[in-house]
């Protein structure tokens, strides 16, 4: 036999040396959950080891993040349901608890990387990512609650925001506010692929943004679709996205593929949240190693292309050195 493959794996440091893919922390970010109110800290209940933080503690949060290397945070607000209404004004009220939020963080870490969330659902009283009228999503009107929302986010200081709506136009929509608007540097995260998924359960479970009646079907992707994403990743790329993203990771890998060898700009995958509960469960179960689990799962998805990853296993990694 000439050729032994086995050759190159005989050793740790062969091993080592022939690895094709690295995660390192700079490739992360940590999405963080925020409520309102005083030293709270609640664990969400489906995501064992993530919490919702009152601003408070968020920033402690961030503090011991930024000590372990970890930059860059995505920050979700669970809101009263007293204050959601059918146009999601709480997004963009100056008092508003995320806004305030993101103001705080930038004050105190003005190093750290403060990704900040567009879409209505949180706020909306229809659980929906738009204005529903007649049962129906509206597309283009939805483009002037987002706009609100995405200045009133620069204002406060993010510096990257990511629109995870999957209304049509909205990149070029938000990018023109942006620029006529003195944020020029402000970036753009697309949520260019979002399919409608099973595997955001935990995730509405956390905000309790759950859709109110019938589902996403009409704006978020199939999941059996593949080319589709390219669509939306060209759309979203001559619309002037800073970053494509693919949501979820892991039942898509073959789709953050797909979109990181047709463009030039840095892919963002997901790792959502009902694939951190799925892992949990079966750790807690004492059915998988977990530090062999985690490290397999971020490098997939480096593996299939993506440059940053969106997980809630970030800090945990850092913490344990498990990468
Ligand atoms: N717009 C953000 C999400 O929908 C996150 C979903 C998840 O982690 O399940
Ligand atoms: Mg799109």
């Amino acid at each position: 036999m000439l050729q032994r493959p086995r050759r190159n794996r005989k050793s740790e440091a062969i091993r080592q040396m022939v690895q094709e893919t690295h995660v390192s922390a700079a490739n992360l970010i940590f999405p963080l959950f925020i409520i309102d109110g005083d030293n709270q800290k609640t664990e969400v209940a489906s995501m064992p080891g993530i919490y919702r933080y009152s601003i408070d503690n968020l920033l402690r949060e961030i503090e011991s993040c930024l000590k372990l290397g970890l930059n860059a945070f995505d920050l979700f607000p669970n809101i009263d349901e007293a204050l959601k209404d059918k146009y999601a004004t709480e997004s963009h009220r100056e008092e508003g608890l995320y806004l305030r939020a993101i103001r705080e963080v930038k004050k105190h870490f003005p190093e750290a990387c403060v990704i900040t969330d567009v879409a209505m659902d949180p706020y909306s009283s229809d659980g929906h990512d738009g204005i529903v009228e007649n049962g129906e999503i509206l597309n283009d009107e939805t483009l002037e609650v987002l706009g609100k929302m995405t200045l009133a986010q620069a204002q406060a200081g993010a510096d990257i925001i990511a629109p995870s709506d999957m209304m049509d136009g909205r990149v070029g929509h938000l990018r023109t506010m942006l620029d006529d608007h003195g944020f020029k540097h402000v970036s753009i995260m697309s949520y260019s692929a979002k399919y409608a998924s099973a595997f955001y359960g935990p995730f509405r479970d956390a905000l309790n943004s759950a859709p109110k009646f019938g589902d996403k079907k009409t704006y978020q992707m199939n999941p059996a679709n593949q080319q589709e994403a390219l669509i939306e990743a060209r759309f979203d790329e001559a619309e002037g996205a800073d970053f494509l993203m693919v949501k979820p990771a892991l039942s898509y890998l073959d789709v953050i593929k797909l979109v990181k060898d047709n463009t030039q700009l840095p892919v963002a995958a997901y790792n959502v949240s009902g694939e951190y509960a799925m892992l949990k469960a079966a750790v807690q179960r004492g059915w998988l190693n977990e530090q062999r689990a985690v490290s397999e799962v971020l490098t997939s998805i480096r593996r299939a292309g993506a440059t940053a990853i969106l997980t809630y296993h970030a800090r945990e990694v850092l913490e344990n050195k498990w990468l």
